[in-house]
């Protein structure tokens, strides 16, 4: 029988049993009761259950329905079946095997996941990369400048050609732990299009103990740990509600930001205390929070300042930039609530916010001044005139100040996050960002000071253990001795180097051009900045050597004309012809002092006011 019979046959009936029903259905009001005398509805009520009874006796009866029917039997059973031995293989799995699994949360744009979550698969990942678990896979991902592979895999035997393998998606890794069999898959679920895409790390061991699998992840944490020790991580906004780590970079060491004795010093002890008194924090209901505020000159080292402090407290920094676009003031309150507890949070260059019309009170000119009260660097003498106040809050993109203020301190705002701001100008920030509680300390940073210009020299030129390693510096066992004679000879005052050092100026000064040597064409563009010094050759210096051509340098220098970024400039165009930049100081002085202030008469008030230290110096 073939289908349309079977339909034909099944309309068939259904029609009979319908027919049936009608026959049952109550009569028409007025109309007499059926000729038997019973209830209509107990028709119908007979005529369904044999219509069916009939509709099932006449499928059956049909070959066709009856081999469906087989089939679905056996479908069925087979379903059952899988579904009991895989149901049968995950229990035995599950009793044979550890399984943990790390998810990171990727949305459809594919943003980065959120630092804690991120941590835990890091770790892992981190581990089985320095077991070289992907080494010998056969497909992995590569991938570069992440610090949790900083220390990695060096595929080409060459230091700045880092990278490291990474397990691809949805592929396994197999591998031994303590003799024990272990995978590892790195594998994308989305659940639906309309909630973000999950990323999962599985990490399975064949061990019934679960203790193995605390002693992987503590060794994991404690391998990521000293691996990152050295290493701090920066973040920054990438939109409106997501911080993204854009990079691992070497801590800086204290000694390479060279400020005034005790400045460091002081910032880096109020910080270490403010990390260390939670409790107290906590016990006289003090929100958890610090500020600092660094101000002054541009190129004086107030980030340098943060990224070593950073590095010293052992915290991760966290740029913000106010003009991300689409952020506003909940999605900035959210991205502050986002953050871990103990980071570094920076706002760079606040006041260019302020700038932008973001100011709540805005402060004439003139009351400016009077606040400065004649000191035209520092910070105002006070708040800003009565009248001033009821001036209306302004915007930064989507963000007002208030905005600001209470995602910097209000009761959703991240506790035990230390707060960075800098600023080249002072006076444009609102007082009520200055205040106690937001912005505690505030640190102005100088042009450079004879001290700085001093080890600013030293540091350039002293060697370094791998210069000493390398056999580069102080080539001559007695080479000490020969400078401490040279050095009674060579004072400040005494503009000839001695004998030695000109021999070892002429074997390593012609590794760059001055220039004044190099042709015309080329010397207009030589001389709009500072030409790198090259690497090749380094100084044959002692540290005595150093240290007596630094002190030479800072009597050169005027104190306070130059930021250490511009002296910074100078001397990288010298790296290794440490006599030729001593030589050459006083012309790049002069000229230097000349166009500032050739500059200065054609500045804007603002550059003027930025400037005006360097511009005071050069006048003078
Ligand atoms: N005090 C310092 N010690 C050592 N290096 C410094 C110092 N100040 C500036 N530099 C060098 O100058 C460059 C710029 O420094 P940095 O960015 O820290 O200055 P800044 O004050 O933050 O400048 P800006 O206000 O323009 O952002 C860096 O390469 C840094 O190494």
């Amino acid at each position: 029988m073939d289908a349309s019979q079977v339909l034909q046959t099944v309309l068939s009936v259904i029609q009979a049993g319908a027919g049936n029903a009608t026959a049952g259905s109550p009569p028409a009001p007025g109309s007499a009761a059926n000729s038997n005398g019973s209830a209509p509805t107990q028709d119908a009520g007979h005529a369904a259950p044999v219509g069916a009874v009939q509709l099932l006796v006449t499928l059956l009866s049909m070959s066709a329905v009856r081999d469906w029917m087989k089939l679905l039997l056996i479908g069925a059973f087979l379903e059952t079946c899988r579904r009991l031995i895989t149901k049968s293989w995950e229990s035995i799995q599950d009793y044979f095997w550890l399984t943990a699994t790390f998810e990171m949360h990727e949305d459809p744009a594919g943003e980065s996941p959120s630092p804690a979550e991120k941590l835990w698969s890091n770790w892992i990942l981190h581990w089985a990369a320095q077991r070289k678990m992907f080494d010998a896979a056969r497909h992995v991902e590569i991938t570069s400048g992440d610090y949790i592979f900083d220390n990695m895999v060096d595929v080409f035997g060459n230091d700045e050609a880092k990278v490291a393998f990474y397990p691809s998606m949805d592929r396994k890794y197999r591998s031994w732990y303590k003799g024990r069999f272990m995978t590892i898959k790195r594998e994308q679920k989305s659940p639906n299009s309309f909630t973000r895409a999950i990323q999962v790390l599985e990490l399975r061991i064949l061990s019934r103990n679960p203790h193995v699998l605390r002693e992987l992840l503590m060794e994991a944490r404690k391998g990521y740990t000293v691996a990152s020790k050295n290493v701090i991580n920066v973040y920054v906004t990438e939109s409106s509600d997501r911080w993204k780590h854009v990079a691992s970079q070497q801590k800086r060491p204290a000694s390479s930001v060279i400020l005034d004795p005790g400045v460091f010093e002081l910032v880096l002890a109020d910080a270490r205390d403010f990390v260390n008194s939670k409790r107290w924090y906590a016990s006289r209901g003090i929100p958890f929070r610090r500020g600092y505020l660094l101000y002054g000159a541009p190129g004086a080292g107030k980030t340098s300042m943060i990224h070593s402090l950073a590095g010293e407290l052992d915290l991760n920094i966290y740029i913000l930039s106010l003009t991300v676009m689409a952020l506003d003031d909940n999605s900035l309150k959210s991205l502050i609530a986002r953050l871990p507890e103990k980071c570094v949070l920076l706002i760079e260059d606040i006041d260019a916010a302020f700038h932008r019309g973001m100011k709540r009170n805005i402060v004439d000119p003139e009351t400016q001044q009077a606040q400065r009260g004649g000191n035209e660097n520092g910070p105002p003498n006070g708040p800003p005139g009565e009248k001033d106040k009821d001036k209306q809050d302004t915007f930064c993109n989507g963000v007002t100040l208030s905005g600001l203020l209470n995602a910097l301190d209000g009761i959703a705002a991240q506790e035990g996050r230390i707060l960075f701001a800098t600023t080249n100008d002072y006076s444009a920030l609102d007082p009520a960002l200055l205040r106690p509680g937001r912005l505690d300390l505030h640190v102005e940073f100088q042009l450079a000071s004879r001290h700085q210009a001093r080890e600013l020299f030293k540091r350039f030129f002293t060697p370094d253990e791998e210069d000493e390693k390398l056999g580069v510096a102080a080539a001559h066992p007695d080479s000490d001795e020969k400078q401490a004679s040279s050095d009674s000879g060579y004072s400040s005052a005494n503009s000839t180097p001695p004998a030695e050092m000109t021999t070892n100026a002429s074997a390593l000064g012609q590794a760059t051009p001055r220039p004044s040597q190099l042709p015309g064409s080329v010397r207009s563009v030589y001389m709009g900045g500072m030409a790198h010094g090259g690497t090749a050759g380094l100084p044959r210096l002692s540290a005595k050597q150093a240290a007596a051509l630094a002190e030479r340098f800072a009597d050169i220098v005027p104190p306070q004309a130059f930021s250490m970024a511009t002296l910074q400039g100078y001397l990288m165009a010298y790296k290794v012809r440490p006599l030729d930049a001593i030589a050459d100081a006083p012309g790049w002085v002069e000229s230097k002092l000349r166009e500032k202030a050739t500059a200065g008469a054609s500045q804007t008030p603002l550059e003027k006011e930025t400037k005006n230290a360097e511009g005071a110096a050069a006048v003078a």
